[in-house]
């Protein structure tokens, strides 16, 4: 059988702990083939973002382009976006091929609190993008711009998640690392039913990237044919471990360990 494939749609994180970087890494750990669209690059590293280029239109597009006509994937993940035309773009893109497993990161501000998004994009992800996603995985503070509403209690986050699917997502999965809570609980409503993924919250100020690693686990596992909630509990398990096993790097928010899932696996096999 050949390889299950995916694409991700994202900007480029010198730093290799989050964007494009992530993504790859992530699908290479869960046994799928990596393709990438860059949107733009950053300078970026554990301590903060120093600088920031969006690509063009055309640059984002053709990549796409050569993607599609070629290697086809079996499911397409984005990530930092930046701007309304790159936005639209990549929402014409997804309905030229049809891609149906698409899952949708929306990433607004990075971890030290530099701005991945702009401002005046925010409607095209809600108008535009979110309507074609399979999934999307915003954590509370983007939750909280999507739907316009303060996001304090699980009965406000079930909330923001059917107005996330009134907009259009199949799927819609609130991530839980940014509540204060001891638990880390990420939150999946599929339309019908909610479920809940907890994790005790590991205490580490290493945690660039998580969002991005556990988007891309999502999608590896959906680029597989497996269902959104086989494929939500992989991405917790793998990111609950890729933050435990800390790699210690950088001075700041550092990497998460994105060999860790596979080192535990290979290690209960020998037993
Ligand atoms: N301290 C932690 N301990 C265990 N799991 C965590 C912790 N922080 C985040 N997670 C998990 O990591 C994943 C990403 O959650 P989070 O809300 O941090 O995303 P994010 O803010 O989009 O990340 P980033 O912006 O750094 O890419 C979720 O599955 C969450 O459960
Ligand atoms: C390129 C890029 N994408 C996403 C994030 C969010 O973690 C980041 N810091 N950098």
């Amino acid at each position: 059988m050949e390889i299950a494939k995916a694409l991700t749609i994202a900007g480029s994180d010198s730093g290799g702990g989050a964007g494009i970087q992530a993504d790859l890494k992530t699908f290479q750990e869960l046994d799928v083939f990596g393709m990438s669209a860059i949107t733009a690059i950053t300078a970026q590293n554990t301590v903060g973002v120093q600088a920031v280029y969006p690509l063009t239109v055309n640059a984002v597009t053709e990549q796409i382009k050569s993607v599609a006509e070629d290697l086809n994937p079996n499911a397409v993940k984005t990530g930092m976006l930046f701007s309304s035309e790159i936005i639209d773009a990549i929402a014409n893109e997804i309905k030229r091929y049809r891609w149906s497993r698409v899952v949708v990161d929306p990433v607004m501000i990075a971890k030290g609190g530099s701005s991945l998004l702009l401002e005046e994009a925010v409607a095209s992800l809600k108008d535009e993008l979110i309507p074609l996603a399979f999934c999307v995985t915003p954590n509370i503070p983007e939750a909280e711009k999507l739907v316009g509403f303060t996001i304090s209690t699980l009965e406000e986050r079930k909330q923001a998640c059917e107005a996330l699917y009134q907009l259009g997502a199949k799927n819609v999965v609130i991530k839980g690392g940014h509540s204060n809570e001891k638990e880390v609980t990420d939150l999946l409503f599929d339309g019908e039913t909610f479920h809940l993924f907890s994790s005790p919250r590991t205490n580490t100020n290493h945690t660039h990237g998580t969002g991005c690693t556990f988007g891309a686990a999502i999608t590896a596992e959906l680029a597989k044919g497996k269902s959104i909630y086989e494929a939500v509990k992989k991405a917790k398990d793998f990111i609950g471990a890729a933050i435990e096993d800390s790699l210690g790097l950088g001075a700041g928010h550092g990497p998460t360990n994105h060999m860790a899932y596979r080192k535990r696996k290979v290690q209960v096999n020998d037993y």
